[in-house]
């Protein structure tokens, strides 16, 4: 037994010898092994590291900054944006008195790039579009967003893929809005209605003075309102069509919000003085941000309770917040959660209401002082759509004059200064500048597209401008513009996904008051006052003028 016992022992013996030895081969092997691959790796790793902080010095030390006034430490040029109002006024200032098309301002620690050049607005959006695909944190945005939940003011991440996703496949993708059409010529028709049953009521010279600015913002209201909740009134409504106390507040909240949005807010660049909400933006916003959302909210979340107690069992999604809350994930959950749902729409109602009723106001304002281009636009809309029904979306590739028309209302007329911030992901160069990572890049929307080197005579409404292609033809016309001559839906990663949409609201709200109307200033006044307000880009007075219906009175709708 002993003696088996020892030669089982001298044979357990020789066994953990044998993988005693088998280890150390197999662990020297190892070592052996790491030590080449350390000794081939590290080396290259290291030169990786020491090339990447050779490339940012050598970026920096290479390349200058843009140019750009002098400014004080810490504070950068606070102090001057501080005393110069309107701000974007005095950034445009200071680049003309540069004579520069690109500049650097620094507001804290943040550069800002402001570019009015076509050429260097691509060099950013097309070229090196990924570097600047991210989007600035700040005070508005973050109540906009409820915290960055959204698709147009998040920075770069999954949270913006995931919602870029969901407007752009969910709510404006070609089959959505084919499907929620009739909506929109509900409103479409409503405009109409409202209009020419005001001009039979109080009939003067026989028709009626309009405020533009209020019908214009309360149209696009409507539209986007039906689309996603399937209504156009929050509360009673009127029958007459037009809009009641809630809309209106709903709508100037929205567009008070955009107004603060990106305004150069103090507490934006040093973030630690935000608690004093020093310009008073942020009791603003947070103000303008409760209305809009007292109206959205109730809805939404009774909507969600019918979604998951059942009452909407056998029902067909019938809007848009429907079909936000009946999206899946791939475990069969709600794929949003309600907090995203609520962001994503109000971002959407933001979204929609601001370019087409500013475009469509000022477009009125001018080819009212110019009434043969008001002519021309709704002859074109006699021969393309006659006299005996309303226009159409469908009717919208064919309307040529009538886009061109609302082209050169973006072009000339922009609703706001500058397009939404894109922020660089990364150190780079741009147009032999070098632009550190951080920096906030803000195409001029009134520097392209009133920038003499580009355009003739660039202050004149000129519609004939986007007729006539270069080998002297006639060309198509659309909203786009690619070659960011002026900012319209722009281009790239963070481009506008709403262009249909867009293109949709505009034209039909400027083709439907051309072709229902006659439309002068109003009695007693020769002209509209084109002056730009002294604060914005907006007309300085809200734009008043005459209608007086043009069609057989069988064609407007009834009720
Ligand atoms: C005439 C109407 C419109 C104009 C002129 C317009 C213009 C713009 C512009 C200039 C941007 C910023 C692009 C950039 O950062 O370079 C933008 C972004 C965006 N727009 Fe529009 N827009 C219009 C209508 C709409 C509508 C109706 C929607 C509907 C959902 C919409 C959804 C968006 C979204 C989601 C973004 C952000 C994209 C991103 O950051 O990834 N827009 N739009």
């Amino acid at each position: 037994m002993a003696n088996n016992t020892s030669s089982l022992n001298l044979s357990n013996t020789t066994l953990w010898m044998h993988s005693a030895t088998n280890l150390t081969i197999v662990d020297l092997k190892t070592s052996y092994l790491l030590c080449i691959l350390a000794s081939i790796v590290l080396p290259l790793l290291v030169k990786f590291w020491v090339n990447s902080l050779r490339k940012q010095q050598s970026l920096s030390s290479l390349f200058p900054l843009p140019p750009g006034p002098s400014s004080w430490p810490i504070l950068g040029s606070i102090p001057d944006l501080l005393r110069n109002k309107p701000r974007f006024k005095w950034i445009l200032g200071l680049m003309n008195e540069m004579n520069t098309e690109i500049a650097c301002i620094r507001l804290g620690h943040v550069h800002i790039i402001p570019v009015t050049s076509p050429e260097i607005a691509r060099e950013f959006l097309k070229k090196q579009d990924a570097v600047f695909a991210s989007r600035p944190i700040t005070m508005a945005t973050e109540y906009s967003s409820r915290g960055f939940l959204t698709a147009v003011v998040t920075p770069w991440g999954e949270q913006w893929k995931k919602m870029r996703r969901v407007v752009t496949s969910e709510m404006v993708s070609h089959v959505r809005l084919k499907w929620l059409l009739q909506k929109r010529n509900e409103e479409a028709d409503n405009l109409v209605f409202y209009l020419h049953n005001k001009c039979n009521k109080n009939s003067l010279n026989g028709g009626q003075v309009f405020n533009l600015r209020l019908l214009t913002r309360q149209f696009s209201g409507n539209v986007i309102r039906k689309m996603i909740f399937n209504k156009r009134y929050f509360g009673k409504g009127r029958k007459d069509g037009g809009p009641c106390i809630e809309e209106i507040e709903h709508v100037n909240s929205a567009f008070i919000v955009l107004y603060y949005i990106y305004s150069f807010g103090i507490q934006d660049y040093l973030p630690y003085l935000r608690w004093f909400d020093l310009d008073g933006h942020e009791k603003i916003v947070k103000r303008a941000m409760g209305l809009v959302n007292k109206y959205h909210d109730p809805i939404i979340e009774e909507r969600i309770r019918q979604w998951s107690n059942g009452a909407m069992k056998n029902k067909l999604p019938e809007d848009l917040l429907d079909v936000l809350i009946s999206l899946k994930d791939g475990h069969g959950n709600r794929w949003l959660s309600t907090e995203e749902i609520k962001a994503q729409i109000a971002e959407v109602v933001l979204a929609t209401v601001d370019n087409p009723a500013n475009a469509v106001e000022w477009a009125m304002a001018e080819m009212i002082n110019q009434q043969d281009i008001l002519r021309k636009a709704a002859h074109e809309i006699d021969i393309v759509v006659g006299k005996n029904r309303w226009v159409q979306e469908y009717d919208i590739p064919k309307l040529n004059y009538v886009k061109a028309c609302a082209r050169e209302a973006l072009r000339l007329h922009p609703i706001a200064p500058f397009n939404v911030p894109h922020v660089s992901k990364s150190d780079t160069v741009v147009s032999g500048y070098f632009i550190p990572k951080g920096s906030h890049v803000l195409l001029s929307r009134i520097g392209l597209g009133r920038n003499h080197r580009i355009w003739n005579e660039p202050m004149k409404f000129y519609p004939e401008r986007h007729l006539m292609s270069k080998d002297g033809g006639t060309n198509h016309v659309d909203l786009t513009e690619q070659e960011l001559r002026f900012i319209s839906f722009t281009t790239g990663r963070r481009g506008c996904v709403g262009a249909q949409l867009g293109t949709a609201i505009t034209i039909m709200l400027l083709a439907r008051l051309i072709q229902g109307f006659d439309w002068s200033a109003p009695l007693g006044e020769s002209m509209i006052d084109l002056s730009e307000s002294c604060n914005d880009l907006y007309l300085a007075k809200p734009l008043f003028a005459h209608a007086k219906p043009r069609l057989p009175s069988h064609i407007y709708p009834v009720g």
